[in-house]
């Protein structure tokens, strides 16, 4: 499997993402300067966490405006799979390539703590190495993550399955509580209706290793990435310095 990574001015989780795809995975991984036009070979695109341009305007607005989310934008409509983590999903929304728009957090604040996902969903291509209704933790790290969509979009979201996750508590529960930023529904990732356009605001890459507290995003990129019954992975580094 190849990927590649999308790097834009004021990407952040690039790195992280990178590591994950080929040092723990033993993947192929390219990162891929915003600036191209064509996107090189490769069999599924991540737009990774950060802030890209600085966050000026809104999150995403900017780098959905970059050379590559053409190309990005064509091979998704091709069905090339694509995933967009937190300041990813941010610009899948502004580039209209998912419903819906992450508006500032409810109470105002960046919110950088752990987060527990009911999966809604697990027949779609990143979430079908997870049980349905099973409890994930991810960690979440952001300042406009509070998903919106007009009533009518957020019917047929819900109506059609294209809700993932959603923020829970320890229980399972989705709860007010539980919603640390105010989104519609405690919606923390969504698909589009094809199934191969993924956004999610919690960050599957900080927890891909024990170390790290939660190894459920390794799932995820399993999910889409092995063939392999994802219960029965092993890091690629295990057993070496790294391991
Ligand atoms: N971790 C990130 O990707 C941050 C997302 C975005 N820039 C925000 O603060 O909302």
């Amino acid at each position: 499997m190849r990927w590649g990574v999308v790097v834009f001015p004021g990407s952040n989780c690039d790195r992280d993402c990178l590591f994950v795809l080929r040092r723990v995975l033993g993947h192929e991984a390219v990162a891929i300067w915003h600036e191209e036009r064509i996107l090189p070979p490769v069999d599924a695109v991540v737009l990774p966490g950060g802030f890209s341009y600085g966050d000026y305007l809104r999150s995403g607005a900017i780098a959905a405006l970059s050379p590559i989310m053409a190309a990005v934008g064509r091979a998704a409509r091709s069905g090339l799979p694509v995933l967009g983590i937190c300041n990813g999903f941010q610009i899948l929304c502004e580039a209209r390539l998912l419903p819906g728009a992450l508006l500032p957090n409810a109470d105002g604040l960046f919110h950088c703590q752990p987060a527990t996902l009911r999966v809604e969903n697990n027949r779609t291509l990143f979430t079908r190495g997870f049980s349905l209704g099973e409890a994930v933790r991810m960690p979440i790290a952001h300042g406009q993550g509070c998903y919106y969509a007009d009533p009518a979009t957020f019917d047929r979201l819900e109506r059609s399955g294209l809700i993932l996750l959603r923020y829970c508590n320890a229980r399972g529960e989705v709860t007010g509580e539980a919603n640390p930023n105010g989104s519609l529904g405690n919606v923390a990732g969504i698909s589009n209706e094809e199934g191969n356009v993924i956004g999610l605001m919690p960050h599957p890459e900080r927890a891909c290793e024990a170390l790290l507290g939660s190894t459920d995003g390794l799932r995820l990129f399993l999910s889409a990435g092995s063939k392999e019954p994802v219960e029965e992975f092993r890091p690629s580094y295990a057993g070496s310095a790294l391991g």
